[in-house]
Parts: structure tokens; sequence; C-alpha cells
């Protein structure tokens, strides 16, 4: 009988909702190969250690996608089991300061509006994320 590690390895992912001066928001696809492979997601990855959370936010959009972000407010934490992986995704606000997004590590690179993304398919974590992204933007109507 197979069973499920009740430990699986834990990653703190800095993410980044970037917003352009359209308000359209960047989204990428993740290479097919590979964890959730194919899904879209909000651009980012793992803190290395000695980092602030906006400094792994900052290197990781700049490594993945080649441009200069601002990173503002926190827009939410989640903490979320997949069968073989646990991660805390720890989400901010970022704006776009310099350069055109290049799908340097992602399969490809959307910009989108608020009301479009529940075309594209995320992880099952990004849910709480997309409810949350549109809740905060809801105070400001
Ligand atoms: N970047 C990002 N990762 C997400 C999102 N939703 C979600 O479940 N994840 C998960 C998928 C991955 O397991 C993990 C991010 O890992 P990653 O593969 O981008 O990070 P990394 O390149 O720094 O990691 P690695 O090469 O060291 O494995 O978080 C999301 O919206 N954005
Ligand atoms: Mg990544």
């Amino acid at each position: 009988m197979s069973k499920t590690n009740p430990f699986p390895p834990h990653k703190i992912i800095g993410v980044a909702v970037i917003w352009d001066d359209n308000q359209q928001i960047l989204i990428d696809r993740r290479l097919p190969q590979g964890v959730m492979g194919g899904l879209w997601e909000f651009p980012g990855g793992k803190i290395e250690p000695g980092e602030t959370i906006a400094e792994c936010i900052q290197r990781e959009i700049k490594e993945e996608l080649g441009i200069e972000i601002a990173v503002g407010e926190h827009l939410i934490t989640i903490d979320h089991t997949y069968t073989h992986l646990r991660v805390t995704l720890m989400v901010h606000h970022c704006r776009l300061i310099k350069g055109i997004p290049q799908p340097i590590e992602c399969d490809e690179i959307c910009w989108v509006n608020l009301d479009d993304l529940d075309k594209f398919t995320f992880p099952q974590a990004n849910i709480q994320i997309i409810a949350a992204l549109k809740q905060s933007i809801k105070q400001f109507k």
C-alpha cells in the first residue's frame, strides 16, 4: 500500500502580482515538464537564505522575465499542501518599472484583466490568491 509522506518538503515562495499602467496583470505559463507543468501562475520563486521577500520577488522577476519591478503592498500569504509539496506563497502587489517581459524561464506570458483570470488554469492554491485580489480591488471601486 502506498503512503503519503506526512512531511512533504516545504518551500517559501515570493509571488508577484505585477500591474502595468493599463490595470493589467502579468501571468506566465509554467514549462510543460516538471511540477504543475503547463499551468498558469503569477511569476515568482523560492526565497534564498538571507533574502527579504521583496528582494526575492525582485530577483525572481528579473531572472524569469528580465524586467524591473517595484514591490508594493502585501496581498495575502497562503499555506497550501499539494501531494508531494508544501508551499507558503507570499504574494505582493508589484508595479512594472522597466523593460518588456520575456518568457525566459516559462512557456509563455500574458497581460490580462482581472476579470479574465478565470479563463486560465492555475494551481489549486491560486484560487485563494485570485479571490483576495478581486476583494482588494473592489475596495477601490
Ligand atoms: N511562482 C508561483 N508559484 C506558485 C504559484 N502557485 C503555486 O501553487 N505555486 C507553487 C508551484 C511551485 O511548486 C512553487 C514555485 O516554485 P518554482 O518552481 O517557481 O520556484 P523555484 O524555481 O524558485 O524553485 P526550484 O527551482 O528551487 O524548485 O509554488 C504561483 O502563482 N506562482
Ligand atoms: Mg518560479
